[in-house]
C-alpha cells in the first residue's frame, strides 16, 4: 500500500500586483451575482495595498511553519502551494505533484469551516484539479493519484488554543479597566447560502452555528460572558439578506452605548489578509477613531505555534492510515479508509476527511 507522502496547502490566493487585481476579482467572482460596483469597490481596496493581497506571503510562512515542524516530528513531508483564484492554481501544482511522482497527497485547506465557501467550494476545487490532470497527462489513468483532504478544524482544540492565545494577548496588552468587550466577527454570508449545508438547526446552517459555537468556546475558555458575534465583509446585491449585524453598524451600536473599547477577533480567517487588513484594520478601526471607540484587532491565529502543530497532527493522523485508490471518492462520507483507532465522529460529516481519486 502506498503512504501519503506529500502535503498540498490549498488556499484562496490573492493577487500580486495591480494588473492582477482584476482578473483575479473576475476568478473570485465568475458566475457568483456579485454585483460589478462591489467588484470596483473590492478593487480600490486592494489598490489601496498595493495592488497586493497578503494572503499568499502569509501561506508560504506558514508552509515554512509546517515543513520545519513536520521535520522536527521527523517527517519529510515536501509541502505544495495550491490556490482557487490566483497563481500557483491548484491545477498547475497537482500537475507539478503528479510530475514529481507523488500518488498519495494530503490536502490541507485554509478554511477552518463547514459550509460552501470554507469546505465544498475546496472540494470542487480538489476535483477539478484532477479532472484537469486527467486532459493533461492522459496517461495518469494508469497510475492514478489520491487526494486526501484534511478535514474542517473549527472544533480541534489545536485551533481553539490557538484563538484563545490571540484574544489572550490582546487582552493582556489593554488596561484591565474598563474591560474592552470582546467582539468576534467572520466573512458575513447569505442565509439562504447558509441553509443549503446543514444539518440547519433554528434556521441555522452549519457555517453560522459553528462560528458561533467557536466564538462561544473562545470566549468561556477566557472566562468572558459577555461578548459579540458578527459579521464583515458582506457582499451580494443588497436585496438579497445576508448575516448582520455588520462589524461596523455593530461598533457604531456599541460607541453609542458607551463602550470605551473593543478587542476585534476575527475567528472567521486563519491570516492577515485583505479582509482583515483592510475591511478590519482600516473600516473599522477608522470608524473606531471617529467614535472615540479604543479598537485593538487580536492577531489571527497566523503561524502561532499551536496552530501549526495542529496542522502538524491533522497531517501525521490521517497520513498513516491506509491510502488504497478503493476507498470512496466524494459524497461517500464515512466510508473512508481512514482506520477507526484515528476516525473522529467530526470526520464522517461533509467537512470531514475526504478523499479524492481519478475520476
Ligand atoms: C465564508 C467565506 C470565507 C471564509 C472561508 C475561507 O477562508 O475560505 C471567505 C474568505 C475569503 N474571501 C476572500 C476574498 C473575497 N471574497 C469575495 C466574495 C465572497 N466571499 C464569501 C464568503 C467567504 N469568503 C462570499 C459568500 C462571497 C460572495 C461571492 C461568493 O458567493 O463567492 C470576494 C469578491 C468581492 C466581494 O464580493 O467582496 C473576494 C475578493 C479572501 C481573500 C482575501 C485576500 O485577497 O487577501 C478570503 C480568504
Ligand atoms: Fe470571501
Amino acid at each position: 500500500m502506498k503512504k501519503f507522502d506529500a502535503l498540498l496547502l490549498l488556499s484562496f490566493g490573492g493577487p500580486e500586483q495591480p494588473d492582477d487585481v482584476m482578473p483575479f476579482l473576475e476568478n473570485v467572482t465568475r458566475g457568483r451575482g456579485v454585483p460589478r460596483e462591489r467588484l470596483e469597490a473590492v478593487a480600490e481596496h486592494y489598490y489601496h495595498l498595493g495592488g497586493r493581497s497578503p494572503i499568499n506571503q502569509c501561506n508560504r510562512d506558514m508552509i515554512t511553519a509546517l515543513d520545519a515542524e513536520l521535520l522536527a516530528r521527523g517527517r519529510d513531508l515536501p509541502i505544495y502551494f495550491g490556490n482557487r483564484n490566483w497563481y500557483p492554481f491548484v491545477a498547475d501544482t497537482v500537475e507539478q505533484m503528479y510530475r514529481d511522482g507523488h500518488r498519495r497527497v494530503l490536502v490541507f485547506g485554509t478554511s477552518a469551516w463547514d459550509g460552501y465557501s470554507g469546505s465544498v467550494q475546496y472540494h470542487e476545487d480538489i476535483a477539478g484539479a484532477l479532472d484537469e490532470l486527467t486532459r493533461r497527462i492522459p496517461d495518469s489513468a494508469d497510475d492514478p493519484m489520491l487526494l486526501r483532504k484534511l478535514p474542517q478544524f473549527c472544533t480541534e482544540p489545536g485551533f481553539l488554543n490557538a484563538c484563545e492565545n490571540a484574544v489572550r494577548a490582546a487582552f493582556e496588552s489593554l488596561p484591565a479597566d474598563p474591560a474592552p468587550r470582546l467582539v468576534f466577527t467572520a466573512h458575513s454570508i447569505p442565509l439562504a447560502a447558509d441553509r443549503k449545508y446543514g444539518p440547519v438547526i433554528d434556521g441555522r446552517g452549519i457555517y453560522s452555528r459553528q462560528v458561533a459555537d467557536a466564538s462561544a468556546e473562545v470566549a468561556r475558555r477566557l472566562g468572558i460572558d459577555d461578548y459579540d458575534q458578527v459579521w464583515q465583509s458582506r457582499s451580494g446585491p443588497p436585496q438579497v439578506p445576508w448575516y448582520e449585524p455588520d462589524i461596523c453598524d455593530h461598533l457604531t451600536v456599541l460607541a453609542d452605548s458607551g463602550v470605551q473599547s473593543v478587542v476585534v477577533f476575527p475567528i472567521g480567517f486563519i491570516s492577515d489578509h485583505v479582509e482583515v487588513v483592510w475591511d478590519l484594520d482600516n473600516e473599522a478601526r477608522t470608524l473606531c477613531a471617529e467614535r472615540g471607540l479604543g479598537f485593538l484587532r487580536a492577531a489571527t491565529v497566523g503561524t502561532d505555534p499551536t496552530f501549526v502543530s495542529l496542522i502538524a497532527d491533522l497531517t501525521e493522523r490521517y497520513a498513516d492510515s491506509g491510502g488504497d485508490l478503493d476507498a470512496p471518492g466524494i459524497g461517500d462520507n464515512g466510508q473512508v479508509n481512514v482506520s477507526s483507532d484515528v476516525l473522529r465522529p467530526s470526520d464522517t460529516s461533509p467537512g470531514g476527511i475526504q478523499n479524492f481519486r481519478f475520476p
